[in-house]
């Protein structure tokens, strides 16, 4: 074994069906008077909930958390968290509205407490994004980890099954561009063999049967995962691709990582054999890790091709030309000509060979 640093972000996990009962103590545990509750305009009725169970010590709730977190957005909610006199926020919902509480945190320094329900990870990361004049920027500050975080599976079981499986892949993406990482190392490649082989499991069971609260744990666990990798460690090819996909071309995060991550891995494939192992092994072992990748959502129900989520054929020369730029470390050096290619088949939704 090589050597290794291995240094973690400090978060504290509240894990298990029902956990949301624990909120009241958590909040104390962090020290907050008042907490401002943040989430999507659809998960009011939740918010509500967290309202409820924080009682006297909600300093409101603001629901208008949107994808991509736009400026005004994040200028807004911060005017609000100041005006409540909030010295906390709960994050309550997937990584929309965690990214709200992180723009709110990266100027003020306000504690996050994060309630996830959907699989992206962002809980777990020190990553923050923020959308200015249809351009997002992305950086990394300690500000914006959440201090706490609190999975319940109970709260996932209303998830959509399309957006559970979208948004498991969105996972497993950054648990396998972690195992060939550059940054990476053993414990981390741990966390992201399980973090894979529990959302590989998660999905088909949550397809069956949406509230099944034992495969929303396994999902929600593998979420964390994966969230944790992601935290950790430099993304490749794959991220690059869906930033400059979801950024330029406006394509829905989630089913486009879901779409790319199998050609990504193919393309990388020859370079990083020993996380292609890896990533295969955790879905099963049957098949090589791009094609393992593309069943998985495929027979799940997610779509395969760019095309169907409102890529045209038109943009795709310039969606490689923007991929070339400003390039994320990669196992396999970005070539133009196999670029093209992986986008095509991206977008046609070709099983990798
Ligand atoms: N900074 C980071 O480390 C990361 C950031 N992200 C960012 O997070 C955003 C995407 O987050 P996602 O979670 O994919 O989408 P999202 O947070 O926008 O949620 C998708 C939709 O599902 C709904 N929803 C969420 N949980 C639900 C539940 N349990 N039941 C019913 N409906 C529910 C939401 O209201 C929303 O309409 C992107 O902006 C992406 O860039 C994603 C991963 C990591
Ligand atoms: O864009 C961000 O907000 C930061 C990171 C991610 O979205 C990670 C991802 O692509 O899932």
């Amino acid at each position: 074994m090589q050597a290794f640093i291995y240094a973690s972000n400090p978060a504290r996990v509240v894990f298990g069906a029902g956990s949301l009962q624990h909120l009241g103590r958590e909040i104390e545990a962090l020290g907050a008077r008042k907490a401002l509750v943040l989430c999507t305009p659809g998960q009011r009725p939740l918010s509500e909930r967290v309202a409820a169970l924080l009682a006297g010590r909600c300093a409101g709730v603001f629901d208008r958390a949107v994808m991509h977190v736009p400026i005004e957005t994040a200028r807004e909610a911060r005017e609000v968290a100041r005006r409540s006199g909030a010295d906390c926020a709960v994050a309550v919902g997937g990584g929309s509205t965690t990214g709200l509480g992180k723009a709110i945190a990266l100027e003020s320094g306000l504690p996050i407490l994060a309630i996830p329900t959907t699989y992206a990870g962002s809980e777990m990361t020190p990553i923050y994004g923020i959308t200015e004049a249809g351009l997002k920027k992305t950086g990394k500050d300690a500000r914006v980890l959440p201090r706490t975080v609190l999975y319940d599976p109970e709260l996932t079981t209303g998830l959509p099954v399309a957006v559970s499986v979208t948004s498991g892949l969105n996972a497993i993406a950054h648990a396998a561009e972690g195992l060939y990482a550059a940054d990476s190392n053993p414990i981390l490649d741990l966390m992201a063999q399980e973090g894979i082989a529990a959302i590989g499991r998660a999905l088909p069971a949550i397809k069956k049967k949406a509230d099944d609260v034992q495969a929303r744990s396994d999902a929600l666990y593998g979420a964390w995962l994966c969230g944790t990798v992601l935290g950790h460690v430099g993304m490749a090819l794959h991220h690059k691709l869906c930033h400059t996909l979801g950024g330029s071309f406006n394509l829905p995060h989630a089913e486009t990582h879901a779409i790319v991550l199998p050609h990504a891995l193919a393309y990388n494939a020859a370079a990083a054999p020993l996380a292609m192992q890896r990533i295969a092994r955790a879905l099963g072992g049957t098949q090589c890790a791009p094609q393992a990748v593309f069943d998985l959502a495929r027979d799940n129900g997610a779509p395969v091709a760019l095309k169907d989520i409102g890529m045209k054929a038109a943009d795709l020369d310039r969606a490689c030309e923007l991929a070339l730029q400003n390039q994320y470390p990669n196992p396999r050096p970005l070539e133009r000509a196999a670029l093209r290619q992986l986008l095509q088949d991206a977008f046609d939704g070709t099983r990798p060979a």
